[in-house]
């Protein structure tokens, strides 16, 4: 967003405890601070970007300072609206234990308990997008998906879509959507970079020198990818039209499905996926 001009870096306060990850910032241009609380009261826009399991206590911490006027943006990885929208587990369990205690007072807490589900950590009405980018945003060919809380309109989500363009490709989904997009994407850039590094290794075997065998791996790779977009074509046409009868594809494609690639890529989004769905428990 700052080297394609989106937001001017004046305009940006980045937050974190120690100044370990700010210098990136300060060196941009942003200001910085180590007080989440300040953010809220200099920004509307506010991104959280914490590892998961950090963002629950983040969430707390902010929360006094939460107006109509913020849109919140989470990063992190499994971490539903639902949950950015309800009350910690802890919480309730602590009700539970005080509800125990005072039995005297039961029915009051009993009709608490039923409404507790319904108690947002963020305050109600908060406007909340979760978002899932990958790390290619950094180089603006990110590929990125978000969906909005129910207190985020229309404008929130033009306003994102705007912003995030200035990354790569970026669109609003159905929630349900974006465990499966960390597993294809998020995660998916990492099998990317495991598959440049094999195909490299093996030319590397060959003999090729490793640094023109990974510089060809990647422009390989970019090319791919490239025509993929441009043609529209389904990668199993665009595979077909690379294999000469009897010719070099077919017989290294032949290998790559004795390795069972296709099942394994499968089972590695599977996996992932599954592992998003699961995170926020942790
Ligand atoms: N790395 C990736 O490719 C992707 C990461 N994500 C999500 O983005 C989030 C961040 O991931 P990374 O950038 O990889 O992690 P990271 O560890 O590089 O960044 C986390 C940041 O949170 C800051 N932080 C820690 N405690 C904090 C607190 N109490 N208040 C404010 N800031 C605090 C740290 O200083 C650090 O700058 C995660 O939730 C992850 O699931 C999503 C998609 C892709
Ligand atoms: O590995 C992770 O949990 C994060 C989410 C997607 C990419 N990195």
């Amino acid at each position: 967003m700052l080297s394609r001009g989106k937001v001017p870096a004046s305009s940006i306060l980045a937050s974190a405890p120690s100044d370990k990850n700010l210098d990136t910032w300060r060196e941009s241009g942003c200001r910085t601070t180590h007080c989440n609380l300040e953010v809220l009261q200099e920004s509307t826009l506010v991104f959280l970007a914490t590892k998961p399991h950090v963002l629950p206590g983040v969430l707390q911490e902010i929360r006094p300072a939460v107006g109509p006027h913020h849109i919140v943006v989470s990063l992190a990885a499994g971490v539903t609206l639902q949950t950015l929208q309800r009350v910690r587990f802890l919480l309730l369990l602590l009700l539970l234990l005080l509800l125990l205690l005072l039995l005297l007072l039961l029915l009051l807490l009993l009709l608490l308990l039923l409404l507790l589900p319904f108690a947002p950590l963020l305050p109600a009405g908060t406007k909340v997008l979760r978002l899932m980018p990958n790390l290619p945003c950094v180089v603006q060919a990110g590929a990125m998906v978000f969906a909005r809380g129910s207190g985020a309109g229309d404008g929130e989500a033009a306003l994102l879509k705007s912003l995030l363009s200035s990354c790569g490709l970026c669109e609003e989904v159905p929630e349900s959507y974006i465990n499966i997009h960390t597993g294809l994407s998020g995660s998916g850039v990492a099998y990317v970079y495991l598959f440049a590094e094999a195909l490299a290794e093996g030319a590397v075997k060959m003999g090729m020198p490793g640094g023109l065998a990974s510089r060809i791996a990647a422009q390989t790779l970019l090319g791919a990818a490239k025509m993929m977009l441009e043609t529209g074509e389904h990668p199993a046409k665009l595979r077909g039209d690379v294999c000469t009868p009897g010719g070099t594809t077919i017989h290294a494609l032949h290998q790559l499905e004795k390795g069972a690639l296709r099942a394994t890529v499968m089972n590695a989004v599977e996996a992932a996926t599954n592992r998003a769905c699961d995170v926020a428990e942790d």
